[in-house]
């Protein structure tokens, strides 16, 4: 079934999938998704926001290394709600059957399939950075290989629903942002659209959880490594910095300076950017300027002055919360962003775009509020 001819699938939705057998009787037009990847926090956390979506059915959950594995061995935390889905390995075939497939793997996968599940009319969201950055040979550098479908660059949508709705409505390939990039582009977007501040020196410094690393072993994210400790890294170029900048850039119609360090913290997940600009423009209130930028999204808080928003505010949720501040009525302006790595950094936005693009209401799966404590 394809997006074109959707159709009512009221018993369907109503007894082949255990999800909804305690709604009552109600019709709902239901899309199947694949999963590529479904055994990382990413995949997880998708399954988990999926779980209360009532017009999605996960028909196919991939992974090569726990394949014929079911979802709910795996993760209990799903059981009696994916209580017979499966892990099976990458299949083109079967995933091409689905109304969209969401990649949540490391970068080069996506490259790899998204060609074949295109053309089937499948519609593909990356979570990976495969198809985030324009131009070919800059993400070539940048990802240290070749990219492995420039062709595909033509029809790939930047998945940050603030600024592209429109283009994500009518997309079939969406690159859905990465963490860093979300938080940054979000906290300067009204800065940079109303060329309020100086764009050759903006500093973004950022702080992650360890999930952020994937759930993959390495001895960084180790208790004994992560916990209590804290440290910068790839202070000299990190891989969102082509992103962020290209984002940027968009805004401004203008290059920009930026320097962005991000930090490792002892959280598991959230990410908590701290971004400075030199004002130059008329700013007299940029608290209206945020509030009436994000007036009509919903996934952005704009919080009330003097905010210090908290990443646990938002845990679990797919919500940017934002401060906006101007020490001493000078001429910096420090904009505080927070969002869930997981969920608005990553699987809640793919979700947000799936939605956008099938004419779901743009939070639906998304309603509850975040974790606290
Ligand atoms: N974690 C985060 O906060 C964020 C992550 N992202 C991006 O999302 C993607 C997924 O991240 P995350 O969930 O953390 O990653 P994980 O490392 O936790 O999981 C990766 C998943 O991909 C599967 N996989 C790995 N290699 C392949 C392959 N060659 N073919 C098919 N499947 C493969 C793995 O299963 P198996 O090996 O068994 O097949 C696993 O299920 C990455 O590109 C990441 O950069 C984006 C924003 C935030
Ligand atoms: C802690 C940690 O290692 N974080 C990751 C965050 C990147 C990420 O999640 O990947 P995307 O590029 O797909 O967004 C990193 O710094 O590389």
């Amino acid at each position: 079934m394809q997006a074109h001819d959707l159709v009512y699938h009221t018993l369907r939705a109503t007894f082949s999938n255990e999800r909804h057998l305690s709604i009552p009787f109600k019709e709902y037009t239901v899309i199947k998704v694949g999963i590529v990847g479904g055994t990382g926090y990413t995949g997880v956390e998708l399954l988990r926001l999926l779980a209360q979506h009532p017009e999605v059915d996960v028909d196919v959950i991939t992974s090569r290394s726990e394949a014929g594995l079911s979802v709910c061995n795996l993760y209990p935390n799903l059981r009696g709600h994916y209580d017979r889905l499966t892990f099976s390995e990458p299949d083109p075939a079967r995933l091409g059957e689905c109304d969209a497939v969401f990649f949540a793997t490391p970068h080069g996968v996506a490259h790899a399939l998204a060609g074949e599940l295109l053309e089937r009319g499948t519609r593909v969201i990356d979570l990976s950075a495969d198809f985030r950055i324009a131009d070919a040979d800059e993400w070539s550098r940048w990802y240290g290989q070749p990219h492995g479908a420039p062709q595909l660059l033509d029809q790939a949508v930047y998945g940050l629903p603030e600024v592209n709705r429109q283009r994500i409505r009518g997309a079939r390939l969406i690159a859905v942002p990465g963490c860093y990039p979300t938080a940054v582009q979000l906290g300067l977007l009204p800065l940079l659209e109303q060329g309020l501040i100086d764009i050759d020196r903006i500093i973004a410094d950022c702080k992650t959880g360890v999930t952020g690393a994937g759930r993959g072993a390495k001895v960084g994210s180790l208790l004994a490594e992560a916990g209590e400790s804290m440290k910068a890294y790839a202070t000299s170029g990190h891989r969102h910095l082509p992103e962020i900048r290209q984002g940027l850039v968009h805004a401004a119609g203008a290059p920009v300076g930026l320097t962005f360090v991000p930090h490792l913290t002892p959280m598991i997940r959230g990410i908590h950017a701290t971004l400075y600009g030199r004002l130059t423009g008329n700013a007299d209130d940029l608290q209206a300027l945020f509030e009436e930028r994000y007036a009509d999204e919903p996934a952005v808080d704009v919080m009330p002055p003097g905010s210090h928003p908290e990443t646990r505010s938002v845990k679990g949720s797919n919500l940017c919360r934002l401060a906006v501040h101007r020490p001493a009525d000078g001429d910096t302006v420090v904009v505080l962003s927070v969002i869930d790595n997981l969920v608005k950094g990553a699987s809640g936005q793919a979700l947000q775009n799936l939605n956008l693009m099938f004419g779901f209401p743009e939070m639906t799966g998304m309603q509850a509020p975040a974790l606290l404590p």
